[in-house]
């Protein structure tokens, strides 16, 4: 496969995708989303894969979110389309997360920030390095991924936490994402391939068919968040026009304190 954002790897049934944009602690843009996907298909097609894991590139990130700086009034570019007028097909990024037949592992090596922590709620399983950070960031910036983002969110760490998540934009260590059920496990950072090699090894010992009837299963009772999801996204693609939006990128990137207060009135 020719892909530029991505590293992607098949050893004894683990398919390996890695987000590769270190110099941008991984965020994502048009092209990250895309090959993602491809990878994702060709795990799910792949009839030798077992287990898929997701991680992110370099010491210090798991995946940061969209890339802010690539972020235009329209959003990251692109026909509309199958990205829904915001140059990131993120939905479908989500969807083949969420029902490729087979466990999907995120190896949070670092900061899981943004749209890339919400990437790590929706894999099925998340082991963290203990220098892991994570949390969501859109109402900082002008954004939000109100579908699998808040809503699945809230079933995993409940209601309160969830709103506490979104609402503050606080960042968590990763001890605390164990405390409230955000992730399954926190390892010390040198320990984290071989923790995720051992995970996997258990997986790829169990009956394919049980797995992904068990997965189908545990996605039924979320599937109704699809149509949140769709919402969410198309509100999305709006919002990115407004002088709201722009006021939360243009400061990011301008390194100054964002201020919101004029949006209230
Ligand atoms: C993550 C941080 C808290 C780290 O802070 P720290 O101080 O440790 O490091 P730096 O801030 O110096 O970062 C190093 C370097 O990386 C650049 N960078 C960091 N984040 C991004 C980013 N998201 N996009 C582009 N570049 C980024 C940073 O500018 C530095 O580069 P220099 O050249 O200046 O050295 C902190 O970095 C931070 O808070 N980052 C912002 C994280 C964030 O806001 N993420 C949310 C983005 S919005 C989003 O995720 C999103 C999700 C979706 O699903 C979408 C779907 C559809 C459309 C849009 C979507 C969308 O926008």
């Amino acid at each position: 496969m020719n892909l530029t954002d991505i590293l992607y790897e098949k050893t004894n049934g683990t398919a390996k995708i890695t987000m590769n944009r270190p110099k941008s602690l991984n965020a994502f843009r048009g092209e990250t989303v895309q090959e993602l996907i491809r990878c994702f298909r060709d795990a799910w097609d792949d009839n030798e894969i077992g287990v898929v894991v997701l991680t992110g590139a370099g010491d210090r990130a798991f995946c940061v979110g969209g890339d802010i700086k690539q972020r235009e009034s329209g959003g990251y570019g692109g026909n509309g389309g199958l990205t829904g007028g915001m140059g990131l097909e993120m939905e479908t990024l989500h969807y083949v997360i969420r029902n490729i037949p087979k466990p999907v592992i995120a190896a949070v090596n670092g900061y899981a920030v943004g749209g890339g922590h919400v990437l790590q709620v929706l894999c099925d399983l998340t082991i963290a390095s203990d220098r892991a950070i994570l949390g969501q960031k859109g109402p900082s910036v002008g954004s939000y991924d109100a579908g699998f983002g808040s809503a699945y969110l809230a079933r995993i760490v409940g209601e309160k936490k969830a709103r506490e998540i979104w609402y503050l934009c606080l960042q968590y260590s990763a001890e605390e994402a164990l405390q409230m059920g955000l992730i399954n496990k926190v390892v010390p950072h040198e320990q984290l391939q071989e923790e995720v090699d051992k995970w996997c090894e258990l997986i790829l010992q169990k009956s394919p068919t049980a797995l992904k009837m068990l997965k189908a299963s545990f996605n039924a009772d979320s599937a109704n968040i699809e149509g949140i999801s769709q919402l969410a996204f198309g509100s999305l693609s709006m919002f990115y026009k407004s002088e709201e939006a722009l006021e939360g990128k243009n400061a990011f990137v301008e390194k100054r304190p964002v201020d919101f207060s004029r949006f209230r009135k």
